[in-house]
């Protein structure tokens, strides 16, 4: 995979079957991140951990969700950005310290991990993983504080980059967003019980209802017993910037993220990328799933009937075994193929959300000749990719990102279409509701700018 995902988040309160709920979550939340998943519970007697490489399915069986007892519980799906793809980093982190249990998952990326890191090796901690976020709970851990919520504020204060939080006590649900808020934090609610996701979609599945966002740099407690829920802004107030990428390509298109529909700012991408590349062509195909929704706004715009040309094969898992006699393109033909019926004869505008490589772009193309189409016109419902993220997205280092070595015309040639059109920043900000008062003021924007919000320190 050129791009991969990044992590989900979900955590519930005030909720009999807490981890279950949590489960289902996790189950929505699956495209996030599919490399570990784990869910902690609290039923007043304590925290109960489970956690494990690999699908959520996989992961939890019954037997393991009856041993999660309790009315709270947080869950994690993972994606390695920080620590590589190995056990000992699957969320969420658990510690029995100053504070009694506390247990911590992350969705985001740490920039100033191995300073901190050393510091706190130096001081004489010992970490039992090479992630970033078991940073966060050593530091909670060994705050100068009194209260476990000052203990938070302290770490999250010492914390630089990205960081969508859940943390569960003995007392307490936390949820806390970086002041930049690159990572979404949805909260939600279903008569008493309060619900946090990455993603609207996990509420859908357990019956919660969306209210709002954790802002960028709130904290908010939601106390295990009786009280109130509360809210604080401990962190310095900056400019947010969340992450424009999860419109376009990361959450799911049923989902709200940052309070908008994907789908609707999608498919407003496919639209003004058909008015600013048009072509004559003969029929709109999406390249499955991610560029369905701006292929369908592509076609309402030009007119040009939309179909699926392009079949992607739903089981297809992250590694299968390769065939011992050369197939060319193996890797993209197990999940992709091309509907010849369709394609025969055709002028065809194949959208796409992003071209990272170039590789599969490429690859598409020519499965799309093969199958007998006339022309090939791509299409990209995002500015060039320039830029790696530092923000919790594994992308590819720079020098891997076609767009930041290839001019327009050379990545055209490079995969083979006969035009390439991409979105552009502008149209990109006006499809996200951003005014633009300062050019690209309120998302993140550096995979295509390099104007990186926080400075990565690692
Ligand atoms: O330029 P390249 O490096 O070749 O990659 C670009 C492709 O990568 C992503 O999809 P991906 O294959 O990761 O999976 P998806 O099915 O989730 O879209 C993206 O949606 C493009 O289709
Ligand atoms: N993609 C993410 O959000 C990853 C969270 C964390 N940095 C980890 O690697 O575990
Ligand atoms: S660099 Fe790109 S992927 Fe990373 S947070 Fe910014 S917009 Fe999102
Ligand atoms: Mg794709």
């Amino acid at each position: 995979m050129p791009f991969r995902d990044e992590c989900g988040v979900f955590g519930i309160c005030h909720q009999a079957e807490a981890s279950r709920q949590t489960y289902l979550g996790l189950y929505a939340l699956q495209h996030r991140g599919q490399e570990a998943a784990g869910i902690c519970s609290g039923d007043g007697q304590g925290l109960h951990l489970h956690k494990a490489q690999g699908y959520v399915a996989d992961v939890f069986t019954e037997a393991a969700l009856d041993a999660l007892p309790g009315d709270a519980a947080i869950g994690h799906t993972r994606y390695s950005t920080t620590g590589g793809n190995v056990a000992s980093a699957a969320h969420p982190f658990l510690i029995h310290g100053r504070f009694g249990q506390v247990s911590l998952c992350h969705n985001g990326n740490l920039t100033n991990t191995e300073v901190l890191r050393a510091k706190l090796i130096a001081d004489g901690h010992t970490f039992t993983s090479p992630s970033d976020s078991e940073v966060l709970l050593a530091l909670i851990n060994r705050a100068q504080a009194d209260t476990l919520e000052d203990a938070v504020v302290s770490a999250l204060r010492q914390a630089e980059g990205a960081f969508s939080l859940l943390i569960l006590t003995e007392d307490a649900l936390i949820a806390a967003r970086d002041p930049h808020g690159f990572r979404p934090l949805a909260m939600g609610h279903a008569g008493d019980t309060t619900a946090f996701s990455s993603e609207t979609c996990a509420f859908d599945l357990v019956g919660m209802t969306y209210d709002r966002d954790v802002e960028p740099g709130e904290m908010v407690v939601v106390p295990r017993g009786q009280g109130q829920i509360r809210s604080r802004f401990p962190l310095p107030r900056v400019q947010a910037k969340p992450c424009v990428f999860e419109h376009i390509y990361f959450a799911r298109p049923d989902s709200l993220v940052y309070g908008r529909s994907v789908m609707v700012a999608r498919r407003e991408m496919g639209r003004l990328l058909a008015l600013r590349h048009p072509v004559e062509a003969d029929l709109v195909v999406p390249v499955p799933d991610s560029g369905v929704s701006a292929a369908l706004g592509y076609s309402e715009q030009s007119g040009i009937p939309f179909d699926f040309g392009i079949i992607r094969n739903h089981y297809v898992g992250r590694t299968f075994i390769e065939p011992k006699q050369n197939i060319r393109s193996f890797g993209v033909k197990v999940k992709l193929n091309p509907v010849r019926h369709l394609l025969a004869g055709k002028r065809v505008v194949l959208v796409d959300d992003s071209i990272v490589r170039g590789t599969t772009s490429k690859k598409i193309v020519q499965m799309v000749r093969e199958a007998g189409a006339k022309e090939v016109h791509m299409r990209i419902a995002c500015p060039p990719t320039t830029h790696s993220c530092f923000y919790g997205i594994d992308t590819p280092k720079r020098q891997h990102l076609i767009a930041s070595y290839m001019s327009l015309k050379e990545i055209t040639g490079f995969v083979e279409a006969d035009t390439l059109g991409y979105l552009d920043l502008k149209d990109l900000e006006t499809c996200m509701g951003d005014d633009g008062a300062e050019a690209g003021s309120g998302f993140c924007y550096a995979c295509f700018t390099g104007n990186y919000p926080v400075a990565p320190h690692d």
